[in-house]
């Protein structure tokens, strides 16, 4: 089988090395919109801005041409698009636009798109509305704990698949289930969606209170009150809440809250330590999804009469509304309530 990755930032070149490791020579291809950066990877075997010290396999094919990057799967092959939530729609819409047949296709990101608050695979129906010309892909994500260093590393790893069609989860199993990582599969779209925006959000509230030695306590505190809005939250939007439980909830929770390795947790480190937002970006050099989906999640539990004080606390923080121990503050001094 033949496996395309759009976007060569960590994730997407990570999950590279990971189906080139166990497919046949040149049957995986990452495409990147910087042919300046494929050169680069080219001549070092290193993706030395995104995935440092990682030695990609030789196997990999590497693509600037876009159009090529898409005419080259049969309708048997599998599409990744690895670019942030940021170029979702307009990734989805441009592969559609180049389809000739149809196509399986399934996203890495982790969020919730601003303003709309639709999570991924609802912008992407938006997209297929528009642009399918009755063409009939098949669609899922894939999430999950995956520090992109590590995967790229082939260290152990296991995430989820989920999609309407059991067919789509079982082409994605054949394309990243070898070796070390282990891929489940779910029809959950809801629930695997909501889980990997919400942890970022957590991810950073954990970090500031790290920052700011609030202690263990605290920390466990934030994170199992913020599971409980999690599970809220996907009851209310119609998921299973019982998939927060598993890889893409509790799972990547644990991960992105307490390992050092990311960017989320970083953020809140940081605007702990009294450093500004535009500051922190700017040094960190990648996406940190928890910074841009935080209000949208809060808007969406606001307009499904979902509470979610935690996650509201973080949208105020990183807008500049609140100063990291005012939003602590804050949280500690809520009426007292009975635990749901
Ligand atoms: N890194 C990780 O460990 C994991 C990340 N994820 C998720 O995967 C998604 C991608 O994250 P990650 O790879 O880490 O992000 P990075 O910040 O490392 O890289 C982003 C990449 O996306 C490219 N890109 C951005 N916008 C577009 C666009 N419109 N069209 C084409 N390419 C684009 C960037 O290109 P350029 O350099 O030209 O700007 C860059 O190569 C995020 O939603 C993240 O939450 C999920 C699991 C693990
Ligand atoms: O999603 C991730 C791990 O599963 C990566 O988290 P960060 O984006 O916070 O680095």
């Amino acid at each position: 089988m033949k496996v395309t990755l759009l976007g060569a930032g960590s994730w997407g070149t990570a999950m590279a090395a990971q189906a080139a490791r166990h497919l046949q020579s040149g049957d995986v291809c990452l495409w990147s919109r910087s042919a300046g950066q494929l050169e680069g990877i080219e001549k070092t075997g290193e993706n030395t801005a995104y995935l440092p010290k990682v030695l990609l396999p030789q196997e990999l094919r590497l693509e600037a041409d876009f159009q090529q990057a898409i005419e080259r799967l049969s309708a048997d092959d599998l599409l990744v698009i690895a670019t942030p939530m940021s170029g979702l729609s307009e990734t989805v819409a441009r592969v559609l636009d180049a389809a000739k047949h149809s196509l399986n296709i399934i996203w890495l990101c982790k969020g919730l798109e601003p303003i709309t608050t639709l999570l991924p695979h609802q912008v992407v129906e938006r997209e297929d509305r528009l642009h399918s010309r009755g063409l009939q892909h098949q669609y899922g994500v894939v999430s999950g704990p995956s520090f992109a260093q590590e995967v790229g590393s082939g260290m152990p790893c296991a995430l989820t698949v989920a999609s309407r069609s059991a067919d789509l989860c079982g082409i994605v199993q054949a394309a990243f289930h070898h070796g070390n990582m282990r891929i489940y599969a779910s029809d959950d779209l809801v629930g695997v969606e909501l889980g990997g925006a919400i942890k970022n959000v957590l991810a950073i509230a954990a970090g500031i209170g790290d920052g700011l030695d609030l202690g263990l306590n605290a920390r466990a505190a934030v994170l199992t009150r913020g599971l409980a809005e999690m599970m809220r939250l996907v009851k209310a939007a119609g998921g299973r809440p019982e998939t927060c439980m598993g890889l893409t909830g509790v799972g990547d929770l644990i991960l992105t809250a307490t390992g050092d390795l990311s960017r989320n947790r970083r953020v809140g480190l940081a605007l702990a330590a009294g450093k500004s937002l535009p500051e922190i970006l700017k040094s960190l050099g990648h996406v940190a999804e928890g910074v841009l989906c935080a209000s949208a999640v809060a808007d969406l539990a606001t307009r499904l009469g979902v509470e979610m004080p935690i996650t509201a606390m973080m949208g105020d923080v990183l807008s500049g509304k609140l100063a990291p121990d005012q939003a602590v503050k804050k949280l500690m001094g809520r009426d007292p309530t009975v635990e749901t």
